[in-house]
């Protein structure tokens, strides 16, 4: 925590829509597995982070709507490597590009306002603006993340449909013939309601894997009625494709945000060419999911 509170922006979703516009769809990544890091011809050391970082923030800063670094290959590197996650959200920053942070935080409501302060708040280190929330221990868990993040011009994406094997196991799961992934829609569609009706990308958006199959239709989910963004990842490494995009996501594609992280960065290490796939990326799904 610092003692100089921010200003606040205007609402992420409003933020996000101009980023779109502007870059295309994609959500770069930013995930520095010890595999990527060691082709890149870095050891895997904090100074093998920090370069891999730089590089990413130089090819993506300005070019890229919105990065993900994901958390936990910077925590791998306990303080050092937070210091370098940090430095890269306020560098992507400062050359116009959004930052979510993939961090799948979650906890009961108290514990939750700290994580909400931590990421979202006027004093927050380096705010990212969005981060990933696990809401299994109940939607209405996340409320101090939600209305900390309303409040500071922020956003959330809460996990509904992920994209690994293992989650319909939990996410198909129904109660009172709601499944928990349709109990994220509505939570989402109810804090998205007044951005919705003042014809804006609403704030508050779903982490929906683009390698679900059959699931949006099977659980009888209309992606539509979210009306904020849809985080889509699994496109490249783990496999989806454009035609998975269309077929997932249908009436709501314009919402959707695909993320890839390692099909992008096997580009590395030349920012140049960096910068060429992810832009090309973005080109290319921003033709298919018009
Ligand atoms: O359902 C989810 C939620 C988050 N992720 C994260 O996205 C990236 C995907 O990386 P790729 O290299 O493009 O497969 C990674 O950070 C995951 O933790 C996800 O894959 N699925």
């Amino acid at each position: 925590m610092t003692d100089n509170a921010r200003e606040t922006p205007a609402p992420f979703g409003v933020r996000l829509r101009t980023a779109m516009d502007a870059h295309g769809p994609l959500c770069a990544g930013i995930d520095p597995h010890r595999a990527l890091v060691e082709s890149w011809g870095l050891t895997y050391d904090l100074d093998g982070l920090r370069t891999f970082t730089q590089a990413c923030v130089e090819a993506f800063g300005g070019h890229v709507g919105i990065v993900k670094p994901q958390s936990a290959f910077f925590e791998v590197f306990g303080s050092g490597g937070i210091a370098v996650l940090e430095a890269a959200i306020t560098e992507l920053q400062s050359r116009g590009t959004l930052v979510l942070l993939d961090a799948k935080r979650g906890d009961i409501g108290s514990t939750m306002a700290a994580y909400a302060e931590a990421f979202l708040g006027p004093y927050a280190v380096a705010a990212p603006e969005a981060v990933t929330l696990s809401p299994y221990l109940g939607f209405e868990s996340l409320r101090p993340a939600l209305d900390v993040a309303s409040a500071n011009g922020r956003g959330v994406f809460v996990l509904a449909l992920t994209s690994n094997p293992e989650g319909p196991s939990v996410q198909h799961a129904r109660l009172d013939d709601v499944s928990v992934a349709g109990s994220m829609v509505r939570g989402a569609a109810t804090e998205n309601a007044d951005a919705v009706a003042a014809g804006e990308l609403g704030s508050t958006g779903l982490v929906v894997g683009a390698t679900v199959g059959s699931a949006v239709q099977d659980l009888g989910l209309d992606l539509a009625d979210v009306g904020g963004p849809l985080l889509a990842p699994g496109v490249g490494a783990q496999g989806a494709t454009g035609d998975d995009l269309k077929r997932v996501f249908g009436d709501a594609l314009g919402n959707v945000l695909p993320a890839s992280s390692r099909e992008v960065l096997a580009a590395g290490p030349d920012p140049t060419a960096l910068r060429a796939k992810a832009t090309r990326t973005s080109e290319e799904l921003a033709a298919l999911l018009r």
